[in-house]
């Protein structure tokens, strides 16, 4: 197996590439790169993996170029500079590391509502230009002040941590907020427009999203207490920043302090300029702890992934760890096959599926194995869904899954039916793995068979009958079609039959033809695996 290639296009630690090349891993280390979308958009086919930070955009047009990119790993927490759903479709695995700068966050946060409280900066500024001006900075005491806190996740609740030390109140607007968990840190959990009547300060720490946008609306900021100041260290549109520069020209906010941009590079902005407004170019996350922990986490789990499988902090993918990563192959192939089976044999429009996990394997990861399921189902079909994307090309196509998992109830210590309701009629059928890791298929339609998948197979639905076998092995000996293994069952005597028979390559269309024509004869099928 040749390395994979990895490409950091942005400003990580070199700890990242120490880490990539200890892994065995080639490492393009560029960090300027990410700014120039055509050089990016030009060599990104030359790369397994793609390390960034925020500034480098993932944009359909860089993917439509990734011809054998595999994972995209963000060095940070915010994944909006990576177009999700033009990665997943090509199934690209994108990973984020959640909690490795949050505490550095926090603390930008904390430090920029001080530089407002005390006017720090333009205190400095004046300072250093010699005015010594002692009588125009009057700052502000945080002790006993009420912080507002919009979105209370992982830099939320470190920011109210840090407030609560400094003798703060501490109000947080958050719809997904538990109350047990606001009681936990400390927070009172209210309403947006109670935390905006209340809060002396108010500090940002939502993702950018369709809700989120402009929550400090200018009606928003119209009903924040007079004297406010609002710190900004999530995103750039979380606040509508022409209405705040209105509320400050108006002294109805008293100062504004942001880290993050509608329009980044900000070279220009509504609150550039104003004497209350402090301004930092996205430096939340700028500390060397923050950035070694980013970078070194992100190196790993890219290398966890390119190497040996494992995912962890995919946004588009379930967690596989590397211990569950080699027990749970055989299965995803397994899974993949039964798909692919039963998608080779289906002709009219799939309703739904259901995956059933019994025994052993219903104590793996049974989404990633039901996302292989699919994939292996969809891919007659739609030739580039992959495991990571298959998932959301089903729920785009109206495909309903489902899944079940249960202690074992048959023979075998782990069994996966997968059945599939089309507009004509339901198929399932069911496999196994076993010891030698070799998935089998063991049912088809209710009826116990025992076949290896394998690259080339005839599949045979025939009435019970004699005659068929010598029939069949003569029309297949005639065209020069040799017989590597053969597997029969049938749900009773004279019953309904079928025929796994895994054939030396090709499958002639004519065989078929003639395969049909055997009285009693069904469907004949040539499979591929
Ligand atoms: N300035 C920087 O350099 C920097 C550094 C790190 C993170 N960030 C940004 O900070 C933000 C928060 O990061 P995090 O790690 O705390 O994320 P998180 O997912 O842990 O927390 C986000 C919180 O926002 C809440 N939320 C979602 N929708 C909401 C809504 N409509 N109203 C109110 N709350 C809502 C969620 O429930 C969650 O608790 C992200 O946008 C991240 O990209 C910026
Ligand atoms: O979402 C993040 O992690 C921050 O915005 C940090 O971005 P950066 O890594 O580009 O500084």
């Amino acid at each position: 197996m040749t390395a994979p290639k990895v490409l950091i296009s942005d400003a990580l630690s070199p700890a990242a590439v120490q880490i990539f090349k200890d892994r065995g891993i080639e490492v393009d280390f560029q960090p300027n790169l990410g700014k120039d979308k055509d050089k990016l958009a030009e060599i990104i086919g030359n790369y397994d993996g793609l390390a960034i930070r925020s500034a480098t955009k993932v944009t359909p047009k860089i993917l439509e170029q990734a011809s054998r990119l595999k994972v995209i790993g963000r060095a940070g927490i915010g994944v909006d500079n990576v177009d999700i759903p033009a990665a997943t479709a090509k199934g690209i695995i994108v990973m984020n590391t959640p909690f490795g700068n949050s505490i550095t966050t926090a603390e930008h946060a904390i430090a920029m509502m001080f530089a407002l409280a005390r006017e720090i900066p333009a205190a400095d500024a004046s300072t250093q230009a010699g005015k010594w001006e002692k009588n125009r900075f009057m700052g502000v005491e945080i002790t006993g002040k009420t912080l507002g806190i919009i979105g209370c996740g992982n830099i939320g609740s470190i920011v109210a941590e840090r407030a609560l030390g400094l003798r703060m109140k501490v109000v947080a607007y958050d719809p997904f907020l538990s109350p047990e968990r606001a009681l936990d840190i400390g927070v009172e959990k209210v309403e947006l427009d109670d935390l905006l009547a209340r809060a002396d300060v108010i500090t940002l720490h939502t993702p950018l999203t369709e809700k989120t946008k402009n929550v400090l609306s200018a009606e928003n900021i119209a009903k924040t207490k007079k004297g406010v100041r609002i710190v900004n260290c999530a995103r750039g549109g979380l606040v509508d920043e022409a209405a705040l520069r209105k509320a400050l020209d108006e002294g109805h906010v008293a100062g504004a302090a942001f880290d993050v941009f509608t329009i980044e590079p900000a070279t220009e902005n509504p609150l550039f300029g104003h004497p209350n407004v402090v301004c930092t170019p996205h430096l939340g996350a700028a500390t060397t702890e923050a950035q070694e922990n980013v970078a070194l986490q992100v190196a790993e789990q890219m290398s966890d992934y390119l190497l040996r499988g494992a995912i962890s902090n995919a946004v588009n993918f379930p967690s596989i760890t590397a211990e569950e990563a080699p027990k749970l192959k055989p299965f995803i192939a397994l899974a993949e096959k039964l798909g692919s089976f039963a998608g080779q044999l289906t002709e009219t429009g799939m309703k739904s599926v259901h995956i059933t996990y019994e025994g052993t394997v219903a104590h793996l990861n049974t989404r990633a194995l039901s996302s292989a399921a699919i994939a292996g189902l969809l891919r007659p079909i739609l030739q580039d869904v992959n495991v990571v994307s298959a998932p959301v090309v089903a729920k785009e196509r109206g495909i309903v899954v489902e899944e079940t998992v249960r202690e074992a109830e048959h023979d075998y210590d782990a069994l996966v039916t997968l059945t599939v309701v089309t507009e004509r009629q339901t198929r399932s059928v069911a496999g196994t793995v076993f010891a030698n890791g070799k998935p089998r298929i063991v049912n088809i339609k209710g009826i116990t068979v025992d076949a290896e998948f394998a690259p080339s197979m005839i599949y045979v639905t025939n009435e019970d009958k004699p005659g068929f076998i010598g029939r069949f092995a003569g029309i297949l000996g005639n065209a020069g079609v040799n017989i590597a293994t053969f597997a029969l069952g049938r749900d009773a005597p004279g019953g309904s039959a079928i025929a796994l028979v895994e054939v030396d390559g090709e499958v002639p269309a004519k065989v078929l033809e003639d395969i049909q024509t055997i009285p009693g004869v069904k469907q004949a099928k040539a499979l591929t695996f």
